[in-house]
């Protein structure tokens, strides 16, 4: 031992000795790209670390956003769920990557639940979200293809998801039921009722509501490949847990 701390104050005295021996300015030159690669590292970890991970649920009360949820988080559906009247909000490691614990980065997931009231929730939560699950009922979805539409208009026209290019998966939900559609029926008649919206709403959408982009390509029928976002469309069942584009799509936009 004290043979290593003789050996370790030589080492100390040469390398002072040596330093010495240096001009200033070279010293000098050293020190400064030893602080700036320390400030270049900081920086990069800061950055890192401030990419969101935030995943947002959306679509109409009654999709399947609560069932979704828990699907992804404990692997199971808990025996059906009620309308919820207040958001599920949790950060936690995907249920189908728990055997990869301190490996992965936990996901911030939030379920905005479908009612009116809580709509405005949605506001406060895209400006942080790195991608959004728009759910759609697909056994019942012409019923609430509409309303759907409508809902998604509003998402999709909203500057902080355009602008900031936030990516969507509209997922086709309850595919587990043989009466479901299918999701290239869902995505041509989502596309249809948000040409009509389109139309309908120009005249309302001036220069008043300015966070609000307009969608889509003049003059042409609109489809999801004009956003300015990606939007892609997949189908799957949150309640029997074929939620596996889901994960994949989360995986895609919160870097593990
Ligand atoms: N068959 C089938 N039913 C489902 C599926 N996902 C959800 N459900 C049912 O649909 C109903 C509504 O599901 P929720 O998850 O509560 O819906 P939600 O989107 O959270 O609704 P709000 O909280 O009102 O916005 C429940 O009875 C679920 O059991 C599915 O994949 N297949
Ligand atoms: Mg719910």
């Amino acid at each position: 031992m004290d043979e290593w701390i003789r050996q370790a104050e030589l080492w100390g005295r040469q390398a002072e000795a040596w330093i010495r021996q240096q001009p200033p300015e070279q010293i000098y030159v050293a020190a400064a790209v030893v602080a700036l690669t320390i400030l270049v590292l900081v920086a990069a970890s800061c950055l890192k670390s401030s990419k969101p991970n935030t995943i947002v649920l959306s679509g109409l009360s009654g999709s399947g956003k609560t069932t979704l949820f828990y699907q992804l988080r404990d692997g199971s559906s808990h025996q059906g769920t009620v309308t919820s009247m207040e958001e599920n909000n949790d950060t936690f490691v995907l249920h189908s990557e728990q055997e990869r614990i301190g490996k992965v980065k936990p996901v911030h997931i939030v379920d905005v639940p479908g009612h009116a009231r809580l709509k405005p929730k949605l506001d406060e939560v895209l400006p942080k979200a790195a991608g959004v699950v728009f759910v759609v009922d697909a056994q019942d979805f012409l019923s609430s293809m509409q309303a759907s539409a409508e809902y998604l208009y509003d998402i999709l026209t909203k500057a902080t998801v355009a602008k900031k290019r936030v990516p969507m998966l509209i997922f086709c939900n309850k595919t587990d039921k043989v009466t479901a559609h299918s999701k290239e029926f869902i995505k041509k008649q989502l596309e249809k009722e948000i040409n009509k919206l389109r139309e309908s709403r120009k005249a309302i959408s001036s220069a008043d509501i300015s966070d609000e982009v307009q969608l889509g390509v003049p003059g042409e029928a609109f489809n999801f490949s004009q956003c300015q976002n990606k939007v892609t469309v997949a189908e799957g069942a949150g309640l029997t847990g074929n939620v596996s584009v889901v994960e994949q799509f989360i995986r895609d936009h919160v870097k593990a």
